[in-house]
């Protein structure tokens, strides 16, 4: 399989049906003909103005909303539906409070209907990868919100999917641990090789994250610029001081400001 058939979305749109006062539809774009590639075990972050249309084009990925036109294809074949190898992470919090963190990994995989003691060893597995090693049998409660949402990394992680899907899913953790949560993601997608797709509003978050960033502009959401980020493999804290990443995210503002400003003008 060449890179370029991973992921594949072929000027694919979005249009909602929008209620209006008096019970009538609008039919508004949110989408406009995108067309990307995520080649395999790539990192890629989509940022945009809020409303933009971002969880939108996640959603469809996910098969949880259909598209209004163009064509979207995992390794070749069309994604209609939700699908066991996508996984999907959201903002927030999703982890059930009843369950300790074994419990929780291990609930998708029961749902599909895999043995008992196979699903607390991939379970176990899952909860060592995201480091979480001794905290299996905690609690959400006794756990920080970082580590709450490892314990949903682990859970899509679990499942074995080709793709990541994550939505701002540090969005509730606080600034400092949200870098060090990045710098642990970071580790699990390299020992995985997994492919993500993330969504941020974080422009640092975005670069010290990913390989490629996907700049959409105001809705109808269409991709402005894709930027490789050619900075080290290997990244930790450190990099944010460096001239490299300083003058990424001077270039991702400037993009998100013109962006920022188109919606404050049509607003
Ligand atoms: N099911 C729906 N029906 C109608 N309109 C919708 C629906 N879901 C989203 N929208 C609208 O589509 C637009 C894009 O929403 P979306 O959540 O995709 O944007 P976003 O870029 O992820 O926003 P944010 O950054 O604020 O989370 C918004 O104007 C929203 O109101």
């Amino acid at each position: 399989m060449s890179a370029t058939e991973f992921l594949e979305l072929k000027d694919v749109s979005k249009v909602y049906a929008v209620r209006q006062k008096d019970g009538s539809t609008q039919r508004i774009e949110v989408v406009h003909e995108v067309t990307q590639t995520v080649p395999e075990g790539h990192f890629v972050t989509v940022v945009g103005p809020s409303g933009c249309g971002k969880s939108t084009l996640l959603s469809m990925i996910a098969g949880l909303n259909s598209i209004s036109s163009g064509q979207l294809l995992l390794k070749g074949k069309p994604i209609t539906a939700p699908h066991p190898s996508l996984g999907m992470v959201f903002q927030e919090e999703s982890i059930f409070p009843w369950m300790n963190s074994l419990e929780n990994v291990s609930f998708g995989l029961e749902m599909q209907d895999v043995p008992k003691q196979q699903c607390r060893e991939r379970a176990q597995e899952a909860l060592n990868l995201v480091g979480l090693k001794g905290f299996e049998y905690s609690y959400p409660k006794e756990l920080s919100g970082g580590m709450r949402q490892r314990v949903a990394i682990a859970r899509a992680l679990a499942l074995d999917p080709d793709i990541l899907l994550m939505d701002e899913p540090f969005a509730a953790v606080d600034p400092q641990s949200r870098m060090f949560i990045g710098t642990e993601l970071r580790r699990i997608w390299s020992a995985t090789g997994k492919t993500i797709l993330f969504i941020t509003h974080d422009i640092n978050e975005a670069v010290f994250l990913s390989q490629e960033i996907w700049v959409m502009s105001s809705r109808p959401g269409r991709i402005t610029e894709t930027i490789k980020i050619d900075l080290p493999d290997e990244r930790d804290i450190s990099i944010l001081g460096s001239d490299a990443y300083t003058q990424y995210t001077g270039h991702l503002w400037n993009a998100m400001r013109s962006e920022w400003e188109a919606t404050q003008e049509s607003a």
